[in-house]
């Protein structure tokens, strides 16, 4: 049996059912070219008939794209078909892809029909695509629901009528994994002309067995799957591109299949279907999500540090996405500290280990994920222990709502000094910041600025997280109180507290060095 597995990627026609705003023809061409990169075999890039639109967008597509082959959608209807060859007909080869539902709550409720009465049209649409190409999909649409019977008969005479690709969806996502390899080897077993067709499957995901259901279905002998970009489609979405083709890969040995894929676009397609698309992806999305190469217990971390292997099947860059992270949270350990602490440049000599990790587990219960600004922060602190911060928010008024701007007074202990300052800003924190920048001789710029909160209901505490860049470098600080805005006041004090802190190290660093010579 063929050994490599066809790769059909439907993003633009099942993916694209699911979105709410519409892609430009543009923006559609731009997904194709990438799709094409990321090398699938087939892109079913859109449903003709369906509008105007998407009859321009399928016709620039197989214009364009070259290293892949464009398909389209029809029903089982000949203006359908029509369409669709008229789209493709600008590319040199092109498949059509027609289909009708073959289960009984489909042909009864949906089509009002009987089952001799849809394969009569199966037959008579597979005929007429024959006209235009002799690349010809038939899809025997909510199979994983169709009586087996009826289903072995449809796909033997699809095949008889000129099918070569035969499609079998689990359009609902109903069957589970051995049902469904089950189907796919008794359509093996009883179809007596099988070998005349490609078998493919389109699985969804309405119970989260897309991929599971795909792979089944490729063990009992399918050679083409139908998937999408991030798994995108209707409802709950189809069966995700790169989950199959990253199975396919690190389990070849065991699977015996392979795909034309390019593994390594498959971050940069994902991030532009997403983007495009507005679809965000979930952080713990398989291949894809942002957490997806991200290690946060001491335990993992530490088995990373020794050997990549322990806790990663592939590697971040197979995928194109750059390296692993190792996320310091209170569930990380010493391993993780040190050699953190080393790629930013200290020694183990610079620093006490059991010291610095006391004081990361204490900001790591307060504040969750702890960045690297925040690590230098605290070995500031503890080099710096004696001497208690140089500012300090003291009292501070804010002013807003309804109005043009918003006001605010703050008295700031800078050092030994009061400094009282106002300004106005346009909201709150603008102003407030404003005051503070006033207040304070620091040249500092806010790069980044979150605010979230921390447990619920009354008792609910506002988080400010802010990043600051000060002479080209970041000072990470968070504040913590019942008002949102006393909580970002408190994170800007942080960050200068720190970059007071990383000024008084510079300098005792200058005078030792020309006390040195
Ligand atoms: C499982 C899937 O994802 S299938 C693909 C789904 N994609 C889409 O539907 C997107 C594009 N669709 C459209 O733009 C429109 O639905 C069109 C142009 C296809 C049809 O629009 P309309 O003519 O207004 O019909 P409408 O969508 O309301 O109803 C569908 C009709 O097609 C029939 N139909 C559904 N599937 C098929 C089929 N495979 N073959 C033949 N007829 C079918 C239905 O029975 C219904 O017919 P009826 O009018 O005699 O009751
Ligand atoms: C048209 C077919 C392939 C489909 O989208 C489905 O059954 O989900």
């Amino acid at each position: 049996m063929e050994n490599q597995v066809i790769i059909f990627d439907t993003t633009l026609r099942d993916g694209e059912q699911a979105l709410t705003a519409s892609l430009s023809v543009h923006e559609k061409l731009q997904i194709a070219l990438a799709i094409e990169r990321l090398g699938v075999d087939i892109i079913e890039a859109g449903f003709p008939v369906s509008s105007p639109g998407d009859f321009h967008s399928v016709q620039e597509i197989a214009r364009t794209v070259k290293n892949a082959r464009v398909c389209a959608l029809a029903r089982a209807v000949e203006a359908d078909i029509q369409a669709c060859g008229d789209a493709l007909s600008v590319a040199e080869q092109f498949r059509i892809h027609t289909f009708i539902s073959t289960s009984d709550v489909h042909v009864q409720q949906k089509l009002r029909k009987g089952f001799d009465d849809v394969e009569a049209m199966a037959i008579n649409a597979i005929k007429f695509a024959r006209k235009f190409t002799d690349d010809v999909e038939f899809s025997c649409e909510d199979a994983g629901r169709t009586p087996i019977d009826n289903l072995c008969r449809i796909v033997e005479s699809a095949i008889k009528a000129g099918a070569t690709t035969v499609n079998i969806p689990d359009t609902v996502g109903y069957t589970l994994p051995n049902e469904f390899g089950g189907i796919i080897q008794q359509v093996f077993n009883r179809v007596p002309n099988i070998d005349q067709a490609v078998i493919s499957v389109h699985c969804h995901n309405d119970l989260g067995m897309a991929v599971a259901n795909s792979m089944a279905a490729v063990q009992a002998g399918a050679r083409q799957i139908e998937c999408t970009i991030n798994g995108i489609g209707e409802r709950a979405g189809n069966c995700s591109l790169e989950e199959v083709a990253m199975i396919m890969k690190t389990r070849q040995e065991f699977l015996g299949v392979h795909t034309n894929i390019n593994h390594q676009e498959i971050a940069r397609t994902s991030k532009l279907v997403s983007q495009l698309c507005n679809m965000p992806i979930q952080p713990n999305k398989a291949i894809v999500g942002s957490n997806a190469f991200s290690h946060s217990s001491g335990i993992h971390q530490d088995g990373m540090l020794k050997a990549s292997n322990t806790y990663e099947i592939m590697t971040p860059e197979s995928v194109g996405i750059a390296k692993t992270k190792l996320n310091l949270t209170s569930r990380s350990g010493r391993h993780v500290i040190k050699h953190r602490m080393e790629s930013l440049g200290y020694k183990e000599t610079d620093y006490d280990l059991a010291e610095l990790y006391k004081d990361f587990l204490a900001l790591a219960d307060k504040k969750g994920q702890v960045f690297d600004d925040d690590l230098e922060a605290l070995l500031f602190n503890i080099q710096q222990q004696d001497e208690k911060d140089f500012y300090s928010l003291e009292t501070l008024n804010v002013q807003s709502g309804g109005g043009e701007f918003a006001t605010a007074s703050i008295k700031l202990a800078v050092g030994e000094q009061k400094v009282i300052e106002a300004a106005t800003g346009n909201g709150p924190v603008d102003a407030l910041y404003r005051a503070i920048k006033q207040a304070v001789d620091v040249e500092f710029e806010v790069t980044d600025y979150k605010i979230s909160n921390k447990g619920s209901g009354e008792d609910g505490l506002g988080q400010a997280h802010l990043v600051v860049a000060w002479q080209g470098r970041n000072f990470h600080g968070y504040g913590l109180a019942t008002d949102v805005i006393e909580a970002s006041g408190q994170a800007l004090i942080h960050c200068l507290n720190n970059i007071s802190r990383a000024q008084t190290i510079a300098e005792i660093k200058e005078q030792k060095k020309e006390a040195n010579g």
